[in-house]
Formats: C-alpha cells, sequence, structure tokens
C-alpha cells in the first residue's frame, strides 16, 4: 500500500530561506570541486507563471516530451557562449571538461545550437549557448526541487557565494501571467514570399538538381508588428495547452529577445548509453470529425510524396549513428503523430550507442537532420544559406540540455522569436521531387496555424 505524506512541502518561500541558510554554511568548497548544487524539496507553484515573474536574467523553461519534467530556471552560474562554431576537438574538450565538474551528477547545461554555423549568428544567442543556471526549480508530478547552482568557473569563491545570496533574495513568488491582449496586427511580412517560393521550388525540384539532392527544407520567416508586444511567456503557455505532447520550451537571454517553441520533434534523448531518436516528416492537416481525421491519416501514411520525405530522413539517421553505435533499430512502419491543427508521419529510432561517444558527437552526427536541413546534407545546407533571404538562427537549431548521465535535445521548429518591434515566426516544409508549389506553401500555414491563432486571439 502505497504511504501518502501528510507532511505538505515547504513553500518557496521557506525553501528560499532554507537555500540560504545552507549557504551560510559553506565557508569552502572541497579541493577539485568546481560545482556544487544545494536543493531543497518545494510545494511547486506554476512554473512558467513563476518564471515570467521573475527580475533576473536569464529565462529558461524546459518542458520535454518524455515524463512530464518541466523545469523552470533562472539567473547564470555558468555560460558557455560559442559565436563561431570551434572544431570538433575543442568543443570536445570544452564538453568533457563541462561534465567532470559534476558534483551530484545531476548538473545540467540548458542551451542551443543554431541551425547553420555559417549563416550570422542572432545577436544575444549566438551559435551555440549553453548555460548553468543560478536557480533551477525541477518539478515531477507533484514533487519539485528548488536547486541552487555554485560554480568556480572563472571565479573567486567568496563572489560567488555572494551572487547566489543576492540570486536568493531576489526571487519573487509566482503572480498571474500578463494577458494576452487587447493587440492587433499592424503589418506581416513574409520572407520568402509567394513568388519567390514558386522560384526556389521550381529550382528545388529541377531534374537537373533534384538528382543530385533529393531534399531541401525550406522555410519562411514571418515577421509581424503588433501594436502591443504580448507577453513572450504567455504565448508558450498558451500554445503547450494546445499541444500538451509537445516539447515546450522558451530561451530568455536578456529581457530583449525571447525565443519560445513547442516542437513536436526529439533530435535524440540519452540516457546512458540508451539513444531515442526519430524521423518526423510528412504532413497533413487534422480532420474536422474523427472519420475526417482517420481518412486524412490512411492518406497520409499511403501517400508516396510524404513516405519519401520521411524516408530519407529515416536513412539519414540511420547512417549517421551506425559508425557511433553498437545497435541501431527503426521501426518499419510510419505511424501517426497528431498535433493541434496538423498531423505527422513518425518513425521511433533506437540505438545503443558506443561506450565513450559524447553528446558533442551525436549533436554532430545528428544536427541537422533532413526533416529540417535536406540531403545530401551540405548541397542542402548551401542551398538555403543562399538562397532562402533569411537567417534561420535557432529556428530549426537544436535545444535543450546536456548532462553526464542523461541528455535530451528537441529541433526548434514550430518556433517564435519576440523582439521589442516584432515577433517572428517560423516554418519549413521538406521539398522533394513531387513537391508542388501550392500545396508546399499551405504546409507552411497548417504549421503555424496553432500559434497564428493565439496572436489573432489577443
Ligand atoms: C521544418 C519543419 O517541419 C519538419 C518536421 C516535420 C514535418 C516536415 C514536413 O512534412 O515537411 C518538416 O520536415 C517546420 O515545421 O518548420
Ligand atoms: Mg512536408
Amino acid at each position: 500500500m502505497k504511504v501518502v505524506s501528510s507532511v505538505s512541502l515547504p513553500s518557496l518561500t521557506a525553501a528560499v530561506t532554507r537555500l540560504q541558510r545552507q549557504l551560510d554554511a559553506l565557508s569552502h568548497l572541497a579541493p577539485g570541486q568546481r560545482c556544487l548544487t544545494l536543493s531543497e524539496a518545494v510545494e511547486a507553484p506554476p512554473l512558467i507563471a513563476w518564471l515570467a515573474a521573475q527580475p533576473q536574467e536569464a529565462k529558461i523553461y524546459w518542458r520535454g516530451r518524455r515524463n512530464g519534467e518541466e523545469v523552470a530556471a533562472i539567473g547564470i552560474a555558468q555560460r558557455h557562449r560559442l559565436d563561431r562554431m570551434p572544431d570538433a576537438d575543442t568543443l570536445d574538450r570544452l564538453y568533457r571538461q563541462l561534465l567532470q565538474q559534476d558534483g551530484d551528477g545531476d548538473l545540467r547545461l540548458y542551451g542551443g545550437v543554431a541551425f547553420d554555423p555559417k549563416q550570422p549568428a542572432w545577436p544575444e544567442f549566438g551559435q551555440a549557448q549553453f548555460v548553468l543556471p543560478r536557480l533551477e526549480l525541477r518539478r515531477q508530478g507533484e514533487q519539485a526541487q528548488l536547486r541552487l547552482n555554485l560554480s568556480v568557473h572563472n571565479r573567486e569563491w567568496s563572489q560567488e557565494l555572494s551572487d547566489a545570496h543576492t540570486a536568493l533574495q531576489a526571487v519573487v513568488k509566482a503572480a498571474p501571467l500578463p494577458p494576452l491582449g487587447p493587440a492587433h496586427l499592424l503589418s506581416r511580412q513574409d520572407t520568402p514570399n509567394r513568388a519567390r517560393w514558386e522560384t526556389l521550388i521550381g529550382q528545388v525540384t529541377h531534374p537537373s538538381f533534384i538528382d543530385d539532392t533529393p531534399k531541401v527544407v525550406l522555410a519562411r520567416e514571418t515577421r509581424m508588428r503588433t501594436s502591443a508586444q504580448p507577453n513572450p511567456w504567455t504565448v508558450l503557455h498558451a500554445w503547450q495547452l494546445l499541444n500538451p505532447g509537445s516539447y515546450q520550451y522558451g530561451f530568455q537571454f536578456s529581457e530583449q529577445h525571447t525565443f519560445i517553441s513547442c516542437s513536436p520533434e526529439r533530435l535524440y534523448h540519452r540516457l546512458g548509453r540508451e539513444l531515442s531518436t526519430e524521423a518526423l516528416a510528412g504532413t497533413t492537416v487534422r480532420g474536422f470529425n474523427e472519420a475526417d481525421d482517420q481518412a486524412l491519416a490512411d492518406a497520409l501514411l499511403s501517400d508516396s510524396k510524404n513516405s519519401h520525405e520521411n524516408q530519407l530522413v529515416r536513412q539519414h539517421i540511420e547512417a549517421q549513428l551506425s559508425p557511433l553505435a553498437d545497435y541501431v533499430g527503426v521501426e518499419e512502419s510510419p505511424t501517426i503523430l497528431k498535433l493541434n491543427h496538423i498531423q505527422h508521419l513518425h518513425r521511433g529510432i533506437r540505438a545503443e550507442i558506443k561506450a565513450g561517444v559524447s553528446d558533442l558527437q551525436l549533436l554532430q552526427a545528428l544536427h541537422p537532420t533532413p526533416a529540417v536541413g535536406g540531403l545530401p546534407r551540405d548541397a542542402a545546407m548551401s542551398f538555403i544559406r543562399q538562397r532562402e533571404g533569411f537567417d534561420r538562427g535557432w529556428y530549426a537549431g537544436a535545444c535543450g540540455y546536456l548532462g553526464q548521465n542523461e541528455s535530451e535535445f528537441s529541433v526548434a521548429i514550430r518556433s517564435a522569436l519576440f523582439s521589442p518591434e516584432r515577433i517572428t515566426l517560423f516554418a519549413g516544409a521538406g521539398i522533394v521531387g513531387d513537391s508542388e508549389v501550392e500545396a508546399e506553401w499551405q504546409e507552411l500555414n497548417n504549421k503555424l496555424a496553432t500559434v497564428l491563432g493565439i496572436l489573432n486571439g489577443l
């Protein structure tokens, strides 16, 4: 029989006080140790609302697709920002050094890498940025932990203790999320526009191109100006309610710019040497009723263009993982992954990676997959870089966290960047030989429908 504890969890304020006491008792760090985490059980507030209310930068929200774990993190104990993509050896050294610092084995660096290291980086985000947050609220069901991370990376221990005190003192209670409206759309600009899209599809599907480059995922940037800027955390919250089975995350390194995503796509999840990834490509809309919805799903499963889109992703992932793994297994028949407005073809892929293979090797092997880049990777990336007409930045990049025993990354599609002057939305579609201009343009619109619905509700 399960014994239900009658002892209630401490409030956030009480947990902060307890952490302050733990901090007071810490005058030194054990020799050789570089990081330390203090933690307290806590009765979790609504995490996004708590995060939105905090005065401290940076703010990170993460909710994985797997087990409902939710994280809200604030402040920075360590920041690793790369403005140019360093070579693999430098990255590998940095990564191993970071993970060696791990005190309780559960330290996580949250962040992301851009889609294309050869495109100009988004200011504030960089080509890659990972942070060890100062404070993390991790919630799993009713259980939550408030974690305070301390680090002596590039600094004195006494300074670190004093900064940690300041961060604890600045924590405030959750407040209701600011409402979305009222606001209205002032302007909208699509890059590429419809005419340019037609040209690009013509170039990609031309026999002389497609024979060597069977798939290019072309994307569109939609810039919108509204009469009042909605709070990005309120938008993320509304989005997550509509797609509860997707990854949900947000990165705000300063108050100016916030990148949010409600992505259905996993790049990979690694637990020890067990790896789980997927081929997610091929799209149709949802039906108005159950019969309609099933008919659309059946049509998607038997459609040759969409099957081809998915197969190319699957084959590439399998080939990329094989040299790094003792075993790779792929679901032969795709299944349907249903979202609020659209449905996708999905193939689960599992692997047991070889001992010693690092997350950076995995990131380099898997990212970007042909679900967002194309095939062959270099030719498709070069086409996108030269012709698409905007910098993808973190859209279609990889966002998540690195840990010693466990790491997880999502592909940052279905995403939006909030800037002082505008909101930028992104959507892409896999272009293959049988692609049709209008159908692929509609697919972009379908992929934006959920977030546009939220923003139109302003
Ligand atoms: C590139 C995107 O979606 C990818 C993921 C799923 C299905 C896709 C498709 O059917 O084209 C795309 O490959 C995006 O949403 O921006
Ligand atoms: Mg498609």
